[in-house]
Parts: structure tokens; sequence; C-alpha cells
């Protein structure tokens, strides 16, 4: 069984892609430091690091005991509107973390890499959907923050011959459909979470960040991706990076070409649980773009994946069962 490991594998979409790696006969090793994951996210016998991606020595000794076929690279900070009032956190996990795992990965020779890109590294393009041909132009420390890292894997390719995959992942969402996995964010910042908190009676009600953008209803656009389909996908990646001779070094939109506003998914949330909570409109949350949603081409040629999941409602029922399931 080939090992492969994954940095940040105690988080969110790292639990549902270690259930994925092990169901398609991959082993995977996590590697994660529990700032913000879950020992209990993963099964007790998947080999477990408590350990810092900044930390060379820990990786070193990582590298030699499990000799991994690839690296699934996630440990990251992840809230944008955190970036905009901490930067130098984001820069210093994201960007030197990220240098310091692939050059240990260049130690050992282990040169296959999928990397947790984001749709935040397309800012405000002003466009229906967004494919990966279009410009950078992040709107947070966060979203520059991913792309440096991009940068890093075109060099790390075309000098050191490293096999490299950044998938450009839009907003992660939904819980796993057998119920074994699910969204845990403490403090949770992100809408779905939190509208479905507050449909829980765990919250008094639920704050819309900007009612004023250029959207049909005011409010921000996004294009919700199901964590299952996601985790689908690193699968593919993984496998397309280890079987192709010549590889080229590719960036991948992965989403689902459907977006949705602000509101009708706190109106989804109200519908889809019975519950009526009260809503309220706040200012903009700074480093926002007003519309984020794939063009989900590419994934489909390239690595022959499409989302079994196009709608949100499949998502908030799936994150719903998850949390009363975790309440009782
Ligand atoms: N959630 C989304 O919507 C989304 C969208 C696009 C991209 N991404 C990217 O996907 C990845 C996973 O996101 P998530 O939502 O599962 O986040 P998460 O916070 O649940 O998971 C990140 C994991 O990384 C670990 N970690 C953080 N810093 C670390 C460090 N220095 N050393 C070792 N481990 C560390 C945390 O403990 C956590 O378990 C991130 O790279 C994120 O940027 C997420
Ligand atoms: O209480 C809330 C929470 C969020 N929002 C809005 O909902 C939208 C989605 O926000 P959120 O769920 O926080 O996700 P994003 O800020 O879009 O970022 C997520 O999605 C990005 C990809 O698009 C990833 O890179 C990030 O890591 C991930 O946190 C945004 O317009 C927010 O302003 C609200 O109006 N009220």
């Amino acid at each position: 069984m080939q090992n492969i490991l994954v940095t940040g594998g105690a988080g969110y979409i790292g639990s549902h892609i270690c259930l994925k790696l092990r169901e398609s006969g991959y082993c995977p090793v996590v590697f994660d430091n529990l700032s913000n994951g879950h020992r209990d996210a993963i099964a007790p016998d998947i080999p477990f690091i408590q350990a810092d991606i900044r930390d060379s020595e820990k990786l070193d000794r990582t590298f030699s005991e499990f000799q991994p076929t690839a690296v699934i690279h996630m440990a990251a900070l992840i809230e944008a509107g955190l970036s905009m009032h901490e930067p130098s956190k984001f820069y210093n996990v994201n960007v030197a973390g990220s240098l310091n795992l692939l050059d240990a990965m260049r130690r050992h020779d282990c040169l296959h890499i999928v990397f947790s890109s984001t749709a935040a590294v397309y800012g405000n393009a002003g466009l229906d959907l967004l494919d990966e041909r279009l410009p950078v132009r992040p709107e947070n420390p966060y979203g520059r923050s991913k792309a440096m890292v991009e940068t890093m894997l075109a060099d790390y390719f075309a000098i050191y011959g490293f096999k490299a995959i950044a998938l450009r992942y839009f907003n992660a969402a939904g819980a796993d459909p057998k119920g074994r996995a699910g969204e845990r964010h403490d403090p949770e910042t992100h809408l779905i979470p939190l509208a479905l908190q507050a449909a829980a009676g765990l919250r008094s009600e639920m704050k819309i960040f900007g009612g004023d953008y250029n959207t049909p209803d005011g409010t921000c656009i996004r294009d919700y991706i199901h964590v299952d389909d996601l985790a689908d996908a690193h699968v593919k990646a993984v496998q397309n990076l280890t079987s192709r001779k010549n590889t080229t070094f590719e960036i991948i939109n992965i989403g689902t070409g459907k977006g949705y506003s602000v509101k009708e998914i706190i109106e989804l949330c109200q519908s889809i649980t019975g519950q009526k909570f009260p809503v309220s409109l706040k200012p903009r949350r700074p480093g926002d773009p007003a519309k984020l949603v794939a063009d989900p081409a590419k994934a489909k040629v390239l690595l022959d994946w499409q989302p079994k999941y196009g709608s949100a409602h499949d998502i908030i029922k799936h994150s719903w069962n998850f949390y009363m399931k975790t309440m009782s």
C-alpha cells in the first residue's frame, strides 16, 4: 500500500480526504499540529504525527519513516477575513511552512505534491466564470499566500523536477454523506455552518456581511463544492501525478460552476432545516471578493473529475445531518 503524507489531515477537508484515500487503497499518514484540527477527526489507526510544517526535523523523521509516494499539502491558516488583520501569521505558516515542506520533500526525493490552493487567488475578476488562465489578483493576504506557493511550485517543477498539481478549490462545504466526518472549525467563520448553528438555536442570529455588492441581490456569490467531491478530486490528482510519465505543473479549479448568493444560502438553510432564524445586514467584511464561481472544465478534461453533488441542497442537507448526529 502506498503511503500518502497528508499535511493538515486532521482538519475539515483533510479528514474527508483520509476517508477517501483509504477507500481507494492508499494509506494516509497525517502530519498536523492540531492548531485547528482534531485528533478524533481521523481514524485512530491512521499514522498521526502531531507536528508543525515549519519543523524540519519532524518532517525529516516522518519522510524517513514512512517514505510517502506523494504529499497532499493542506496545512495552512484558512480564514481570508482574519488574514486582513494578521497577515504575518499567514505568510509564516502558509508560505514559509510550505517552503520548508518542499525542501524536506527534495531532501527525501519525494517529488509528487497536490497542493490546496484557493479560488481566493482570483480576487475581483468581475466575470461570471473563472478559469485557470486568468491572471491572479488576490484581494487578501490569505489569497496572496496561496498564490505565492503556486509560484514556488512552478519553480520547483521547472528546476527540481517536482510533479505538482495545485487544486484551486472554491468554497468547501457539506459533510461525509455517511456521517463519518464533518466541519468542526472553532471558532466557526464559514457561512453554511454558521447558518446551521443559528437554525439549531446555538446562535441568536445570522449576519450578512455586505448587501451592496454588484450582484443581483447585493450579497456575495460563492461556488459551494461538496467536501466529498473535493476529496475525490484529490485522489484523482494523486493518481494522475503518480501515473503520468511526462507531467506538466497543472493548476486546476475544483468547483461546480454554479454560484449562490449569501442570501440564497441562508434561505436554503432555513427551508431545509424548517427553522426561521433572525438575519441582520452588516457592513462588508474587508477582503471579500463579490463573486467567485469556477469554470470547472479543466478538471473534467485532465482529472476526469466532475462533482456528484451539483446543488447546495445536498451540501446543506449533509451538513445538517452531521450536526444533528453530533449534537444528539
Ligand atoms: N475550507 C475551504 O473552503 C477552503 C477553500 C479553498 C482552499 N482551502 C484550503 O484547504 C486546506 C484545508 O482547509 P480546511 O477547511 O480543512 O481547514 P482546517 O483549518 O480545518 O484544516 C487545516 C489543518 O491544518 C493544520 N495546520 C495549520 N497550521 C499548521 C502547521 N503550521 N503545521 C501543521 N499543521 C497545521 C490545522 O491544525 C488543521 O487541522 C487549507 O490549505 C485551505 O487553505 C480551504
Ligand atoms: O457570518 C457570515 C459568514 C460569511 N458571510 C459571507 O459568506 C461568504 C462566504 O464566506 P466564508 O464562508 O467565510 O468563506 P470565504 O471567505 O469565501 O472563504 C472560504 O472559501 C475560500 C475559497 O473561495 C477559501 O479559500 C477559504 O479558505 C474559505 O474560508 C462571504 O461573502 C462572507 O462575507 C456572511 O455574510 N456572514
